[in-house]
């Protein structure tokens, strides 16, 4: 497939809360094999934007194409079953359960399929190797059998990918997965992402610039709502508007 054919189109999306534009008018594409980083100060929109992207937030106005068919009217689990994963800033695991458990339920709840019920042992055994593919790539496969609750915080953020991981999806949705990480547990979250880019189109919400402009192959930058420049690292760093608006005026006087 080729990379210039957006796998997620975002036309103009909007979203309101009462009179606040906290999403105006969002375009983006986001294409297969690419990290794309979203950033911006806080407040900015860029958790309300992935949130419309999941479909946990409806659009104000806007539209949404996904392969090119318009699912701007569908539900999160209709999305998630398309392949559109997410994972989130607050932690969603299950600390008593392993982490090939918390895998399995993630694994589970995504194949929940009517026809389902009646083999219930050839589904459990399927998301069992969902679960162990998933771990696997998320470079957990030697730690699946301890509880999600004893693990490091940077295990924990990998568990959350691996968790995704094992709803199959094509579109990851990242919201700040770097979040409290030290500099051991950064770099190895960002080989990760490294690793699933290529058959995968991830938005990366991420406040680390190092981070960001090391992996990222495409920048957005917001501010109050809208999208300021979207540009590969290199046009972003360069960008006077982006290095006034966000990067501070001392980097715009250099
Ligand atoms: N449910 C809501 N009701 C009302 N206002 C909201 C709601 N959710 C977000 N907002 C407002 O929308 C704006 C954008 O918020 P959002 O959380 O998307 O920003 P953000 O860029 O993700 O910020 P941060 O980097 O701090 O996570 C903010 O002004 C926020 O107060």
């Amino acid at each position: 497939m080729s990379t210039d054919i957006p796998l997620l189109r975002a036309a103009a999306l909007t979203r309101r809360f009462g009179g606040l534009a906290a999403v105006d008018k969002v375009s983006l594409d986001i294409h297969l094999g690419e990290i794309h980083a979203v950033i911006g100060t806080n407040g900015a929109g860029k958790s309300t934007l992935v949130n419309m992207l999941s479909g946990e937030i409806a659009a104000s106005e806007g539209a949404l194409h996904l392969r090119g068919a318009d699912i701007t009217g569908w539900s999160q689990g209709r999305r998630a079953r398309a392949g559109i994963g997410r994972s989130y800033q607050r932690t969603t695991i299950f600390p008593d359960f392993s982490l090939f458990e918390n895998c399995r339920l993630a694994a589970q709840a995504a194949a929940q399929r009517p026809w389902r019920l009646w083999e219930s042992a050839a589904g459990c055994r399927h998301s069992g190797e969902t679960a162990r593919r998933a771990l696997e790539e998320a470079g957990l496969h030697d730690r699946g059998h301890l509880l999600a609750g004893t693990v490091s915080h940077g295990q924990q953020r990998q568990l959350e990918i691996a968790m995704c991981l094992a709803t199959g999806p094509t579109v990851l949705l990242l919201d700040e997965p770097l979040a409290g990480m030290g500099a051991e547990e950064t770099e190895r979250m960002l080989s990760l992402l490294e690793r699933l880019r290529p058959g995968h189109a991830i938005v990366l919400v991420e406040h680390d610039m190092d981070a960001v402009f090391r992996v990222a192959d495409r920048v957005t930058v917001m501010v109050n709502g809208q999208v300021i420049a979207t540009d590969r690292p290199d046009g972003i760093r360069n960008n006077a508007a982006v290095k006034t608006a966000y990067l501070g005026d001392h980097d715009a006087a250099h």
